[in-house]
Parts: structure tokens; sequence; C-alpha cells
């Protein structure tokens, strides 16, 4: 679950770092193949937008299933959780960064657009000035991350399964794939990340000599299930 509190002292390695890839090799207690899983370093994916847009809520009813109205405060610095995804029989692994929407951390969370593979980028369809600050939130993304990053808006806080827009409208906007979410209910919420997940796995088989794309032996106990970092 990501942490909102101040767990360490210091600045933690960039994502890319944190990752270690020899947790994911084969060992003597898996003498069986393992299944692939797809990025030995990590394929990360970053959720930004406003503050209060519900990006901890999200990534908590994708990785537990539920969701604990108002049981939040702003995140602080930078927080992280693992989730496989399994598209067309092959795993997924996601490190799913979870980033503080408030101006005061911006120059931290640029800090990781450059490592991205991923960028969700929420806003609330209930507040215009979240929707009005995808542009500002765009510019940002295109200054600091890679140029081939994949990016989707997610509209969250729908209420029921009433969209607002529909994906072509949304995407017309801003040019960008786009979906509505609901942190609350959940609706769309898996489909979102398993969206993401099968455009990287398809860009990872299609370039399967890039570093980034590295595919690598898939064993079920991983190292780190979720962290979190401060900046203080
Ligand atoms: N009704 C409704 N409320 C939501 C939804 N998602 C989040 N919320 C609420 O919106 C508020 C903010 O949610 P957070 O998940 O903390 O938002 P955040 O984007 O992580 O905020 P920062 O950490 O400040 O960047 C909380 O009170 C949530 O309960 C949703 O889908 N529907």
């Amino acid at each position: 679950m990501p942490c909102r509190s101040i767990c360490q002292a210091h600045v933690p390695a960039a994502p890319a770092h944190a990752a270690d890839p020899g947790s994911m090799k084969p060992t003597e207690h898996h003498p069986q193949r393992p299944e692939l899983v797809i990025g030995c370093v990590l394929l990360q994916t970053i959720l930004v937008g406003d503050s209060g847009v519900g990006k901890t809520s999200l990534l908590v009813q994708f990785d537990q299933g539920k969701f604990i109205p108002g049981s939040f405060s702003a995140t602080v610095g930078i927080g992280f959780t693992n989730k496989v995804v399994t598209v067309d029989n092959v795993k997924v692994k996601l490190q799913i960064w979870d980033t503080a929407g408030q101006e005061r951390f911006r120059s931290v969370t640029h800090a990781y657009y450059r490592d991205a593979h991923a960028l969700l980028l929420l806003y609330d369809i209930t507040s215009k000035s979240s929707f009005d600050n995808i542009r500002a939130w765009l510019t940002e993304i295109h200054e600091y991350a890679q140029s081939d990053v994949v990016i989707m808006l997610l509209g969250n806080k729908v209420r029921g399964k009433c969209l607002r827009r529909t994906r072509s409208e949304g995407a017309s906007e801003y040019s960008v794939p786009f979906m509505e979410t609901s942190a609350k209910t959940g609706v769309n919420v898996e489909l979102a990340f398993t969206a993401v997940a099968k455009e990287l796995k398809h860009r990872a088989v299609q370039h399967p000599n890039e570093p980034k794309f590295q595919i690598h032996e898939y064993i079920e106990a991983q190292k780190e299930k979720s962290g979190c970092c401060s900046y203080f």
C-alpha cells in the first residue's frame, strides 16, 4: 500500500536503480522454468495530476480492490507499488509510482519522469481546474519524460457507470488515449492499467533489443511489494 509518511531520511535512488535485477534470477529453489515477466528493470508507470484527483485511491483500488473514503492525507514525496498484470499469457510487472500532486513536490516528481515507461495523468471530472491543468501537466511530461513514453489520460471520480466523455472525445481534446475511471467503485481501473501494460508489452515485443524492455524470467516471490520515499 502506498505510504504517505516520511519513511526515510535520505533521498532514495532513482526508480531504475531501485530495481534489483538479481532478485528476478532463477535460484535453486525454483528449479522449474518460471513464467516470463517483462522488465528486469521494472516497467515504471507514474501517476500524476493535481492534488486530490484520486491518484492514491486509484492505485489502492487497483492493488487491493478497495476504496477507503477520505482516508489519505495529501501524498508527501512519492511511493510505489509493484503489481503484476497478465497480458496475453505474459506477465508484465508494473512498478507504479504514486506522486504528490502538490506544486511544492513537482521537482521531486520530475526526477522520476525520465525513467518512466508510462504516465497515467489524472484529473477529477468534478473539478474543472484539474481538467484545465492537464495542458500544463502534458507540457511538463513532454519536457521531462522520454519522447516515447506511453501516456494515458484518466478522468477519475465518475459516478456509477455514467461516463461524461466518450473515449474518442477525451482523446481528441488532448491527443492522448483517454478513459474515465472511479477509484471508488473500481469502474475501468483494472482496464486502464491493463491497457497500459498491454501497450508496454507490445512495445517490448516489438523492440526486444532495447535495454529498457528486457525480458527476464519471472519468479513469484518478489523482494519488495511497495515502499515510499520522502525528501526532507
Ligand atoms: N467519489 C469519489 N471520491 C474519490 C475517488 N477517488 C478519490 N476520491 C477521494 O478524493 C480525495 C483525494 O483522493 P487521493 O487519492 O488522496 O488524491 P491524490 O490525487 O492522491 O492527492 P495528492 O496525494 O494530494 O496528490 C479523497 O477524499 C478520496 O477519497 C473516486 O473515484 N470517487
